[in-house]
């Protein structure tokens, strides 16, 4: 099985964010390019798999055990669609992925046509939680789904998590959450 570093979606969108429009806070700044020492953030690649990637994700809910073969189709299908923007942070010394997020456009006909953005699987590794990791994801997928030009950006999270994402702007609304859930 062939895993390599081909980008998801093309790496510029990341550098070409304008990082000044970022609401939340940040002590000490960093951003994007900047991420931290020994940390880079940037889209996901196959060679992930063999870097931790289902470990992180297993820190937020069932992943199953995806081969590598099942990994790699999944990532062709979105990357062909051009709409799935998965992001991780990597520790570059210990080559292993510590946090990732995902940003999904969905297309409308409503709204001229436009796009919705959703936030989806947003999870920093525990022993790197607190180093505002969390928050420079949610930043980063915030604007890039401003820069695509979508009419609004939704995500469904836990009571306890409501504070987090209340410090880039997302508010509770008052329609319900309804779901049909098939099997875990
Ligand atoms: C849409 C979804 O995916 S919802 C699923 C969210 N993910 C999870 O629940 C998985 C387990 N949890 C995690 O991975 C992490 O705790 C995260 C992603 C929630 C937060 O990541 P971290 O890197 O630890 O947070 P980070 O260091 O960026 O914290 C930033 C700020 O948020 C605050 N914060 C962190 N977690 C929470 C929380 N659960 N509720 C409220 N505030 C929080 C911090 O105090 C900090 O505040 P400050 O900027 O005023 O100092």
């Amino acid at each position: 099985m062939l895993l390599d570093e081909t980008p998801l979606f093309e790496p510029s969108l990341l550098q070409e964010l304008d990082w000044s429009k970022n609401t939340a806070p940040f002590s000490p700044p960093i951003s994007p390019s900047s991420p931290g020492e020994g940390l880079v953030l940037r889209p996901l690649c196959t060679a992930d798999y063999n870097r931790g990637f289902f470990k992180v994700l297993s820190q937020l809910t069932q992943t199953g055990d995806v081969t590598a073969e099942q990994f790699t189709k999944k990532f062709e299908h979105m990357k062909k669609t051009g709409d799935y923007y998965v992001i991780v942070v990597e520790d570059t010394a210990l080559r292993q992925i510590v946090a990732t997020a995902t940003l999904i456009t969905e297309h409308k006909f409503i709204h001229s046509c436009s796009k919705r953005g959703r936030v989806e699987e947003v999870v920093v590794s525990d022993v790197c939680r607190g180093k505002q990791l969390g928050k420079l994801l949610v930043s980063t997928l915030t604007l890039i789904s401003k820069k695509l030009k979508c009419y609004k950006i939704t995500l469904e999270c836990a009571p306890k998590n409501v504070a987090f994402y209340e410090k880039f702007g997302y508010a509770a609304s008052d329609e319900a959450y309804m779901q049909c859930r098939f099997f875990d």
